[in-house]
């Protein structure tokens, strides 16, 4: 039996260079790796984070910005219960880019999915290209659940961005409990698989099993 309560996939995305495989690596392995290499394809790495008495274990899925590797990114979005888009705050073409991420959100992520926007790079100072206030009115205005900038170099907000995916995705899990338990309670105990719960399969562990180079 698996010591964790819940496993959610948390999936990266945003245009090649602005920081994911970094941001990753900085929360999973406490490192900012240097001569980072562009991501081919996606990989992924999974920590543990505590919310509250709860285990929770994070599978972070990175996936490259490259365009030729659109396909098989696409198909990750699927089963993702978060999904962090990332932009460089010091590289406009990045953020101009951001509309057309979310075009693939809408396109191929569960409906429900949990949307978070991260300006990267914040470290960068008097290279910033996109004020904090507009990263936050494109994330208010785009129907995003949370905004904030980080720097994957010096750890700004880097274990903020993770911890507070998980605490949202707990929340909202453990919600959907309580409904379960209820439903459950106003049948005499008898469950019916006709309700309607987030992927409790995938999600509730010991159950069964550049965009331009
Ligand atoms: N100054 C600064 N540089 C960063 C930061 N994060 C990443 N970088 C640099 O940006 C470059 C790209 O970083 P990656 O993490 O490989 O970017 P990526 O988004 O994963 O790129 P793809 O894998 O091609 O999609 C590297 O040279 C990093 O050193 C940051 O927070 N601040």
């Amino acid at each position: 039996m698996e010591d964790y309560k819940y496993l959610f996939k948390v999936v990266l995305v945003g245009n090649a260079g602005v920081g994911k495989t970094c941001l990753v690596r900085k929360f999973t392995q406490g490192i900012f790796p240097p001569g980072q290499s562009a991501t081919i394809g996606v990989d992924f790495m999974i920590k543990t984070v505590k919310v509250g008495d709860d285990k929770v274990k994070l599978q972070i899925w990175d996936t490259a910005g490259q365009e030729r590797f659109r396909s098989i990114t696409q198909s990750y979005y699927r089963s993702a219960h978060a999904i962090v888009l990332v932009y460089d705050v010091a590289c406009q073409p990045s953020f101009d880019c951001l509309p057309e991420w979310l075009g693939e959100i809408e396109q191929y992520a569960n409906r429900r999915v949990l949307k978070i926007l991260v300006g990267n790079k914040v470290d960068k100072g008097d290279e910033r290209e996109i004020p904090e206030r507009i990263g936050q009115s494109f994330g208010d205005a785009n129907a995003f659940d949370y905004f904030l900038e980080t720097s994957a170099l010096d750890a700004t907000n880097v274990d903020t961005l993770f911890h507070e995916v998980a605490t949202r995705l707990t929340v909202d899990m453990k919600r959907n409990d309580d409904q379960y338990d209820k439903y459950k309670d106003d049948r005499g105990g008898k469950s019916n698989q006709t309700v309607t719960l987030w992927d409790r399969a995938t999600t509730q562990a010991n159950t069964c099993c550049s965009k331009h180079a």
